[in-house]
C-alpha cells in the first residue's frame, strides 16, 4: 500500500520572515493530520532555519535541485551530502523549470538521481511534456524518454523508495490543470512503463502530480488510483491552501 505524499515546492520564493510565518501556520493548520506524508521545499538558503522549525513536527525537508559533484570546485553548487547533513529528505531533481532555465539534460538529471540514491535521499524526479508535444500526442513518449533516462543507466530499482513528479509542463502556474482523468492516464502509463521492468518496484513507486494543484481540485485528482499525491507550486504558499490539499490526499486515500 502506498502512502501519499503531498509536498510543497517553493521556488524562488521565501524570506527569514515568510519561512517563519508558514511553517508556524503549517504546524498548526496540519496537527493531527495522519495519513499523508508532508515536505516543503523552500529555496536552499532557508533550508536550515526549516529545519529547526520544522522540528518536533511530522513535516519533511524537501530541497529544489542538487549537483551531481560531490565536492571540489563548483561554484555556486550544492551537494547531496550537504542536504543530508541539513536535513533535507526529499530532492527534487529534473524539475521543467530547469530542463528550460538551465539547460538540464536528461542524462545529467539521471546522474543527479544517482548521487541522490548514494546519499540516502529521496529523488523526486519530475517528467512532463510541453503544450507542443500534447498537442502532437507525444505525451507519453516524452515520459518515456525521461524515464528512461534512468532506468537505462541505474535499472528499475533505483525506483525503490523514490517519488516521480508528473508534471505536465502547460499546467504548470497556469490555472490550468490536467484532468483527474487526464492524469490518471498518463501516471498508469508510468507505472505501467516501470513494471515492464520491475513489477514490485513499479507498484511501490510514489507517483505525484503537479500542476495548478489547488484547494478546489485536489481532492479529485487523488480519487485517481495511480495518482499518490501531489508537487505543489502556488498553493504551497498559503498554509490555509495547502492544508486542504494535503488533507484531501490523507482522506481519499485512507486504507
Ligand atoms: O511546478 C510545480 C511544482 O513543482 C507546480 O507549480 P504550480 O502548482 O504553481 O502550478
Amino acid at each position: 500500500m502506498r502512502h501519499p505524499l503531498v509536498m510543497g515546492n517553493w521556488k524562488l520564493n521565501g524570506s527569514k520572515h515568510l519561512v517563519n510565518d508558514l511553517i508556524t501556520a503549517l504546524r498548526s493548520e496540519l496537527s493531527g493530520v495522519v495519513g499523508c506524508d508532508v515536505a516543503i521545499a523552500p529555496p536552499v538558503m532557508y533550508l536550515d532555519q526549516a529545519k529547526h522549525q520544522l522540528a518536533g513536527s511530522r513535516l519533511a525537508l524537501g530541497a529544489q535541485n542538487v549537483d551531481v559533484n560531490l565536492s571540489g570546485a563548483f561554484t555556486g553548487e550544492v551537494s547531496a551530502a550537504m542536504l543530508k547533513d541539513i536535513g533535507a529528505k526529499y530532492i527534487i531533481i529534473g524539475h521543467s523549470e530547469r530542463r528550460t532555465y538551465h539547460k538540464e539534460s536528461d542524462e545529467l538529471i539521471a546522474k543527479k538521481f544517482a548521487v541522490l540514491k548514494d546519499a540516502g535521499l529521496i529523488p523526486v524526479l519530475c517528467i512532463g511534456e510541453s503544450e507542443a508535444e500534447n498537442e502532437a500526442g507525444q505525451t507519453e513518449a516524452v515520459c518515456a524518454r525521461q524515464l528512461d533516462a534512468v532506468l537505462t543507466t541505474l535499472g528499475a530499482g533505483a525506483f525503490e523508495n523514490a517519488v516521480i513528479a508528473y508534471e505536465p509542463i502547460w499546467a504548470i502556474g497556469t490555472g490550468k490543470s490536467a484532468t483527474p482523468a487526464q492524469a490518471q492516464a498518463v501516471h498508469k502509463f508510468i507505472r505501467d512503463h516501470i513494471a515492464k521492468q520491475d513489477a514490485a518496484v513499479a507498484e511501490q513507486v510514489i507517483l505525484q502530480y503537479g500542476g495548478s494543484v489547488n484547494a478546489g481540485n485536489a481532492a479529485e485528482l487523488f480519487t485517481q488510483p495511480d495518482i499518490d499525491g501531489a508537487l505543489v507550486g502556488g498553493a504551497s504558499l498559503k498554509a490555509d491552501a495547502f492544508a486542504v490539499i494535503v488533507k484531501a490526499a490523507a482522506q481519499a486515500k485512507q486504507a
